[in-house]
């Protein structure tokens, strides 16, 4: 394998959250050849991160960490230093506060174990009158039925997911990294190898896109480019948004986050559209397929921009309980959302034992956009060989952590039924009109 010097070739397959963060990352350090390939111009309509808002947890180390901990908290002060002071990240976090609580006792203990773990002030809520001071007066009205929680005024808030992944795209571009988009030029069939390495990928088009170091950052969909070894499991959420009206967005303004780990979360509404986003809380959907051939069951990432009517009731559910007066609105956006989960829901970031010049960036589980530009750093840092010890531990390839994985395990998230879903059983799903839904 060649040795990295800043002309080598880099290619990044998929330019997504983390691909964007790394492509201008590693620009920002002064490679000159980087070309990223992605199915879809920037932001990608598949990209968990083309999204109006994000929850942001801020975080730093402390001596009593255990490393399992360290990891966490270290990748939030990378993390929070760059959304407060980087000029790309910045004008994008808003540290409005986050209202967190469970409604059933099954969750409760993991609104206790932030609390405990939590750096900053909290202020413990248990009637609906204390949920509803939390937010000016004439927002929350709901009844909040058996909510237990928390509201943490600082330290925690929102980012702007869709305007910081086209940010770092534009200072990435500027800097001269070359993205590649689109159905042909840009998806990738397949990596390409020699007698002992990845050496690229061949986009659909037919090209061959040799380099020296090849990054596979596609999301979700990685799994169908490489053999993960039951490492990734693609998961999708389902989220959707209702219009507000103009006096709605006036007093709607620098809310917190309101995140019931039972039945769903929402930030304000955005400021572009005036719509506010909404996510049901639930272990999340597989579309398990079998494999024709071996006979195992994976789960196939697929877009729509509807949500399945099982998910509609339960979202509007969770408005009721806290925002009632738009509970029934009709949703003038709605899609599933993908990510894949690893069994721990740690990342993965590391080079692969056999292919020396592929490093795997992959496994957001449900927190990977809070962290984009952490993520960039450490890709970064793999690639180089510097990476921290303890995150390098922490991120390896790990596939005995998968053996006999189960992939309806709900992995620590509650909501729904309890149980993780499966789109090939769902029968019916909304139907926003296209042309607003688009
Ligand atoms: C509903 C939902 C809510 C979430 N909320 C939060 C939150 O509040 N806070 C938080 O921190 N995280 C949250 N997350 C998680 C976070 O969004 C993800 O972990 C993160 O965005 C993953 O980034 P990624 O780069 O791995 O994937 P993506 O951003 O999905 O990027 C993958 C990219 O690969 C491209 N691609 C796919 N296949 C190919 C191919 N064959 N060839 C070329 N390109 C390809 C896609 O077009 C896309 O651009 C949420 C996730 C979901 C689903």
């Amino acid at each position: 394998m060649k040795q990295l010097t800043h002309d080598s070739t880099i290619l990044l397959v998929g330019g997504g959250t983390w691909g964007c963060s790394t492509a201008l990352e590693l620009a920002r350090r002064g490679y000159k050849n980087i070309t990223v390939l992605d199915s879809s111009p920037i932001p990608s309509p598949i990209s968990a991160g083309n999204d109006v808002n994000k929850i942001m947890e801020e975080g730093f180390p402390s001596s009593t960490d255990s490393d399992e901990d360290y990891v966490w908290n270290r990748m939030h002060q990378l993390a929070t230093n760059k959304w407060k002071r980087d000029s790309v990240y910045r004008p994008f976090y808003h540290p409005t506060g986050f209202v967190m609580a469970a409604s059933q006792d099954d969750a409760r203990h993991e609104v206790d174990s932030y609390i405990k773990s939590c750096q900053h002030k909290v202020r413990l809520l248990s009637t609906p009158e204390e949920f509803r001071s939390t937010m000016p007066e004439g927002i929350l009205i709901g009844d909040f039925p058996g909510w237990k929680g928390f509201f943490q005024e600082t330290g925690a808030g929102w980012v702007f997911a869709r305007g910081a992944l086209e940010a770092a795209y534009h200072e990435a571009t500027r800097l001269g990294v070359q993205f590649v988009t689109g159905e042909s030029k840009g998806k990738v069939a397949r990596l390409l190898y020699d007698s002992e390495n990845v050496i690229g990928a061949q986009t659909v088009d037919g090209t061959k896109h040799r380099a020296d170091q090849t990054i596979l950052c596609a999301g979700a969909n990685s799994d169908q480019l490489f053999d993960f070894e039951r490492q990734l499991r693609p998961t999708a959420w389902t989220l959707a948004h209702i219009q507000m009206t103009d006096e709605e967005r006036k007093l709607w303004k620098d809310l917190p986050v309101l995140f019931n780990v039972n039945s769903g979360f929402f930030m304000e509404p955005d400021a572009q559209k005036g719509e506010l986003k909404f996510v049901d809380e639930h272990p999340g959907y597989c579309n398990f397929i079998k494999d024709p051939e071996t006979g195992e069951e994976m789960s196939i990432p697929f877009a729509k921009h509807q949500i399945p009517i099982q998910s509609e009731q339960k979202a509007r559910e969770f408005l009721r309980q806290t925002v009632p007066q738009i509970a029934d609105r009709p949703f003038s956006f709605a899609r599933i959302c993908w990510d894949a989960d690893t069994p721990d829901r740690v990342f993965l970031i590391d080079h692969h034992p056999k292919y020396k010049s592929l490093v795997l960036a992959v496994g957001g589980s449900g927190d990977g956009f809070m962290m984009m530009p952490a993520v960039g750093v450490a890709i970064a840092d793999e690639l180089e060989g510097i990476l921290e010890l303890k995150l390098k531990k922490g991120f390896r390839w790990r596939p005995e952590t998968a053996v006999g994985r189960n992939w309806r395990d709900t992995q620590n998230r509650w909501g729904g039924g309890g149980d993780v879903r499966d789109f090939q059983k769902v029968d019916e799903w909304t139907h926003i009109r296209e042309s607003v839904a688009a």
